[in-house]
């Protein structure tokens, strides 16, 4: 197996709060390793350990092998893709240029690659061409979502990071958005990582699920093993829930 993002020993505290003990955790290439834990357990923050976004206290977390404290932050995150809940879309740019944002960074003087990046990226994602000159607030809670999705894949990022993605959306377009990321992810290989709330859509997307208590790994495993042999009361509690 090829390992992609690496913990070993991260730690993370706010003032004398120990948010993050001591993490040590192997991800996988191609995985979609889904993060779910209370409210609190420290979720987001392990997943902005990953791109840089919160420095650790001790310990260090490697990306392709390389230790991030240590990797120009920029073109660390080009390769990271970063979705999170309502979108994070820039309001004043129209649906194509929020898509095109990275590749036209990438492509300065190719205008045809990022276009075709574009074209490419709603199909995958499953929006009409016709939103493409819309601006995000003139969009659906869905479509939004999608647009966001479109944007953080048009760079084609090795990992993709997702923040609670599907938290603000009906039940029905939940759904048809979980399907759609799992056909991403099949389609695409890409590693994601992806936290939530819900045990049904951590069990449902993903290859592994990690169980977090407290800043602390209570179970990673196939979503089979996790129900089959669940590691813990916490554990056991939370599936039940199911
Ligand atoms: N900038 C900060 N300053 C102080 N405390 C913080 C900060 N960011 C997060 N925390 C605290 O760290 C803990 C973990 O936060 P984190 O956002 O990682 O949890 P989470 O599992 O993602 O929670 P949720 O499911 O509610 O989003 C929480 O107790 C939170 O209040």
């Amino acid at each position: 197996m090829n390992t992609i993002i690496e913990f070993k020993h991260a730690r993370k505290s706010y003032g004398d709060h120990v948010v993050i003990p001591d993490l040590n955790l192997k991800i996988e290439k191609g995985e979609f390793v889904t993060l779910i834990g209370s409210s609190g357990s420290g979720k987001t923050t392990i997943l902005k350990m990953i791109n840089g976004l919160i420095p650790l206290d001790a310990g260090s977390v490697y990306v392709e092998g390389k230790d991030i404290a240590t990797e120009d932050l920029i073109s660390l995150r080009r390769n990271i893709g970063y979705a999170i809940q309502g979108s994070g879309l820039f309001p004043h740019m129209d649906v194509e240029d929020n898509i095109a944002y990275v590749p036209n960074l990438l492509n300065k003087k190719d205008k045809q690659r990022t276009r075709k990046a574009v074209e490419k990226w709603i199909q995958v994602v499953g929006l009409e061409r016709d939103l493409l000159d819309r601006y995000p607030d003139e969009l659906s809670g869905g479509q939004q979502q999608r647009v966001g999705i479109a944007r953080a894949l048009a760079a084609s990022p090795e990992i993709l990071l997702m923040d609670e993605p599907f938290g603000a959306v009906d039940d029905i377009t939940r759904h048809m958005l979980q399907d759609e990321i799992k056909r991403i992810h099949e389609q695409t290989g890409v590693t994601i990582v992806f936290v939530t709330h819900d045990i049904r859509e951590a069990l449902k997307l993903g290859t592994k699920v990690i169980v977090l208590e407290h800043g602390e790994i209570a179970q990673y495993d196939t979503p089979e093993a996790i129900q089959q042999a669940p590691a813990n009361d916490y554990v056991k509690q939370l599936i039940s829930d199911k």
